[in-house]
């Protein structure tokens, strides 16, 4: 305890500093020594659970917080306070020490055991004075710089433990010195009903945060589905927010870093600036801003830049200076975003009409919030949690924008898989019909080949190989069956006479003739070799054979070959083979018996038809048979 002259003597000392320092400040003090009312009778704690204490406190501002205990119950200072009236007293941010100054007096129960709540969890230092009518004082120390286990009761608000001994006035002085905004919920409890509010409101900030994991939960399974990146800064967001949320209401410190008051102070600040970047990131990312306003655009970057900047001067700079500059950057960023928000919706962007209703909530509810905080709307459930019914819904709303994306990827993925299966079928049948146009030219070309292969270059007439199918198709054939051999008479002499040309020109003319004279259907003119051809006539007795021998043989006779203006005439002889119906005969058998009638006709004279008999069918002639016949003009 201070002497009196050792009081006298401060008190002038303060009196003089606060003369050098703060001229003004002295007027107003003397003015409100006249003012000030009568010190009130002190507030009655009876038998309810629950007192707040702002409307019964009187506050006195220490500009340089050099008074202490001893001053501040000196008769004259204690004159200076003023009452606060106002249910939280709020200081705002100040560098100044505040005093608070309640009387209590017990009349009810000597057994009950109270606790001091100081409802604010980010004050730094708050020392509690407690002074007996006696002048004994007991001081207590509080604040979020002291490790969490020295709470009287482990809240997340900063507590003390007080004893009201029934019947006797006790006066609590509290001085509070913070970094923080110096906002002073002053509420005594009776130690039960404290615990059983704390247990309520833990239920409900439970719940609040329930929604946020949830959430959390939600947007983290649909990025890793999607990897769409705005659900990457909303989880981001989310994440953040969640942790500013939590050392905003002292649960962190409670529960997450206890034992560190210093990461405590810094948290707060950090986590404003990554909320701040993350939420700004996320509406830019998903509103896909550059392409709308590039205005707005720059300014959610430079927005996003501040904020990490505001991060960044956390762990550096004073927790008081940062937490000011973090609320300008929040404020700015929550404005960027809402612009943003409006003007996508203005350019009828659906999705952007979730973003502004989920941040009008949010702002409507820190106005609610604001507007409690200065006694405007009362005190009740709904505006002291306005902020986390606010974050909460924001966040459904933000999950509403999100789903609706969702839906929209899942529409323009539907679609494009459509499109892709269509273009892909169209792709097969393009291919299918290219492909089969390219087997129709093959098997064209194969066929021409085929054709080709058969076919005398020269007269472009059939060729012995094409005879060998034809006759191995005719195996097993049931009718009868002949074959004539045509040879051209003296060809040497019409070649050397008129030249080779003429000689090939001949043998063109020969086919033009026979082909002009044969009946149509299946009767085959082939050339066998040199100026020998066969002619193949399928269902034909050897008489009909050798009657369209003769026929060929006087077409070729009158009908001369016109070369150039030459008429080149020439005669045949024919030869004629046949096999009966059913019997078997090879080629070479029938064309041995045919070159042995052919043999015949040459030496009989030419230009005549000559028959093979008594040839055995089956096995190749090994000598000229005798003539059946002869025909042809006379020697
Ligand atoms: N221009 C031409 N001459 C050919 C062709 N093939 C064979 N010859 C000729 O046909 C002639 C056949 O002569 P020969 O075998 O002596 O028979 P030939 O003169 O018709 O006498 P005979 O058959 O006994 O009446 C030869 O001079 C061959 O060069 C051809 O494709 N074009």
């Amino acid at each position: 305890m201070l002497t009196a002259s050792s009081t006298a003597h401060l008190l002038r000392a303060t009196a003089a500093r606060l003369l050098r320092y703060r001229a003004a400040m002295l007027l107003v003090l003397l003015h409100l020594w006249l003012a000030a009312p009568a010190i009130a009778e002190p507030l009655q704690v009876g038998p309810a659970a629950r007192y707040l204490l702002g409307p019964s406190t009187y506050h006195l501002v220490d500009p340089r917080g050099f008074l202490g205990i001893a001053n501040v119950v000196h008769p004259d200072v204690a004159a200076a306070f003023r009452p606060s009236l106002a249910e939280t007293p709020n200081f705002g941010f100040t560098r100044a020490a505040v005093w608070l100054r309640t009387e209590l007096l017990n009349t009810h129960d000597a057994s009950a055991r109270w606790i001091l709540e100081v409802g604010y969890p980010l004050l730094d230092q708050v020392d509690l004075y407690v002074v007996r009518a006696s002048g004994a004082t007991r001081m207590q120390r509080g604040g979020d710089t002291l490790p969490f286990a020295q709470r009287a009761a482990a809240a997340r608000h900063i507590n003390f433990e007080l004893e009201l001994p029934p019947g006797e006035p006790v006066t609590l002085y509290l001085r509070v010195r913070s970094g923080s905004s110096v906002q002073m919920p002053l509420v005594l409890w009776e130690k039960h009903e404290f615990y059983a509010a704390d247990r309520e409101e833990q239920l409900v900030l439970g719940l609040y945060y329930g929604v946020l994991v949830a959430m959390l939960a939600f947007s983290t399974m649909v990025y890793f589905s999607t990897r769409s990146r705005a659900y990457l800064f909303y989880v981001g967001y989310l994440v953040c927010y969640a942790l500013l949320q939590l050392s905003l209401n002292g649960l962190a410190f409670q529960y997450l870093w206890p034992r560190h008051p210093l990461l405590n102070e810094i948290a707060t600040t950090f986590f404003v600036g990554t909320t701040c970047a993350f939420a700004v990131q996320f509406s830019r990312s998903f509103l896909d801003l550059a392409r709308h306003s590039r205005v707005l655009d720059r300014a959610s970057l430079g927005a996003i830049a501040a904020s990490i900047g505001v991060a960044l001067a956390a762990p550096a700079f004073p927790y008081g200076d940062v937490i000011q500059a973090a609320t300008g950057v929040g404020l700015v960023g929550s404005v960027v975003i809402l612009c943003s928000a409006v003007v996508c919706l203005l350019k009828k962007e659906k999705q952007a009409l979730y973003l502004t209703l989920a941040w009008t909530i949010f702002l409507v509810a820190i106005v609610v919030f604001s507007l409690k905080t200065m006694n405007v709307l009362p005190t009740n459930f709904f505006t002291q949690n306005a902020m986390q019914f606010g974050s909460a819904l924001e966040a459904v709303m933000l999950g509403f924008a999100l789903t609706h994306r969702y839906k929209l990827l899942m529409e323009e993925s539907g679609r494009l898989q459509a499109e892709a299966a269509a273009n892909l079928e169209a792709q097969v049948r393009r291919r299918t019909a290219e492909l089969n146009q390219a087997l129709q030219q093959l098997s064209t070309a194969n066929a021409s080949l085929e054709d080709l292969s058969q076919r005398d270059p020269l007269t472009r007439a059939r060729n012995r190989l094409y005879l060998t199918r034809r006759f191995e198709a005719l195996a097993g054939r049931i009718e009868p069956l002949s074959l004539l051999l045509l040879d051209i008479d003296h060809f040497k002499r019409i070649n050397d006479l008129n030249g080779h040309g003429a000689g090939d020109a001949c043998l063109h003319h020969l086919c033009d003739v026979v082909g002009h004279t044969l009946r149509g259907g299946s009767d085959e003119l082939v050339r066998w070799g040199g100026e020998e051809f066969a002619v193949l006539l399928p269902g034909t007795t050897s008489e009909d054979a050798r009657t369209i021998g003769e026929r060929l043989r006087i077409a070729i006779e009158t009908a001369p070959a016109q070369v150039g203006d030459r008429r080149i005439a020439f005669t045949v002889s024919v030869g004629v083979a046949s096999a009966a119906p059913d019997t078997a005969v090879t080629l070479s058998t029938l064309v041995a018996q045919a070159d042995a009638a052919l043999y015949g006709a040459k030496h009989g004279g030419r230009n005549r038809v000559c028959t093979g008999l008594g040839l055995p069918l089956r096995d190749a002639a090994p000598h000229p048979p005798a003539l059946e016949l002869q025909s042809g003009p006379p020697a």
